[in-house]
């Protein structure tokens, strides 16, 4: 695919050497190395793994303490590096920082300025456009301080996307959404992903299965893998079974809706069992409780 925000000799957008970054005497990123290009590229982890600061480096919100990084074909650990990518980047943080007595679009309006969208009549079209493609239109007069939860999320992602940029850092932006928005929000994910570089972090692992051509998770500040989804589920192939009961052996074990238990770990002899989704690669790499029981 070509890519106007891609390096042309790779066909990568980032490219992540060695990133540490600590935060006193805890490494909150530990060596991390990772490549990704055009399309949607998931990041995965658990509470705490690191995932956020991540993000934030790769949206120039924050500097390494070690590593060497290439954005868009700049180097963010620069002064001009850091401009030229903050121009073409929209980033939707974990938290957003509302003026909550803004309404959306006064809100969606500012950020747009801040993104050098000069020309008034110009301006106001784009932020009708995005606060259109996040369904809140209709809502553009609300102050934000009034809109619920779901709402404010669909007003952050509108204020990402404001400027068509090229490469969207979204960190779990379907975080609160109802099921009917995440599917919305999906799809504009998808749409998006075509034509440009969208990373986004999320604890959904049904977001990574239909949107996402690469997935990373990360554990602990380290890389456990980097690949397809596919290749995520198939690190359990062979280690999920089913059974009647609990099975003190499994990594983890928890009971399904038709009353029969789903297990991963180490089959005994005999077992039945099943093919491996996504969640399941993902909970054999980082750390479960033995037996683990999620209800
Ligand atoms: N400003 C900070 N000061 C001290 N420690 C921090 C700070 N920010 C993050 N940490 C720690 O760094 C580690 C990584 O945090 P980070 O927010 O990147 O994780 P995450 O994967 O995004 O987690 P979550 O899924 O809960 O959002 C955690 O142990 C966290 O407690």
């Amino acid at each position: 695919m070509s890519i106007d925000t891609a390096e042309p000799a790779t066909g990568l957008a980032v490219r992540a050497s060695g990133l540490t970054l600590r935060y006193g005497r805890k490494t909150a990123l530990d060596d991390v190395s990772l490549t990704f290009g055009a399309g949607v590229t998931g990041l995965l982890g658990p509470n705490g793994a690191g995932k956020t600061t991540l993000l934030r480096i790769l949206a120039t919100a924050a500097t390494p303490d070690a590593g060497t990084l290439r954005v868009l074909g700049h180097d963010p650990l620069t002064g001009p590096g850091r401009l030229a990518v903050r121009r073409r980047l929209g980033y939707l943080p974990q938290d957003p920082g509302f003026h909550t007595g803004f309404t959306a679009f006064e809100f969606v309006d500012y950020v747009a300025i801040l993104k050098e969208l000069t020309d008034r009549r110009a301006r106001h079209a784009e932020v009708r456009r995005v606060l259109g493609d996040v369904g809140l239109d209709e809502h553009r007069r609300s102050r934000i301080r009034t809109l619920s939860g779901g709402m404010r999320q669909r007003v952050a992602l509108a204020a990402a996307l404001v400027g068509d940029p090229g490469l969207l850092i979204l960190d779990e932006p379907t975080v609160g959404l109802d099921p009917q928005q995440r599917m919305r929000f999906r799809e504009l994910f998808a749409e998006l992903g075509e034509r440009r570089v969208v990373l986004l972090s999320t604890h959904q692992t049904e977001d990574v299965m239909s949107l996402c051509r690469e997935v990373v998770v990360i554990d602990r500040g380290r890389v456990r893998f980097a690949g397809p989804p596919a290749g995520l589920a198939a690190l359990a192939a062979g280690r999920v079974w089913t059974g009647a009961g609990r099975e003190a052996g499994a990594l983890a074990s928890w009971r399904t809706g038709n009353g029969s238990y789903r297990h991963i770990g180490d089959p005994p002899a005999g077992a039945e069992l099943l093919d491996p989704t996504i969640e399941d690669g993902y909970l054999t790499l980082v750390d479960t409780p033995a037996g683990g029981d999620r209800g």
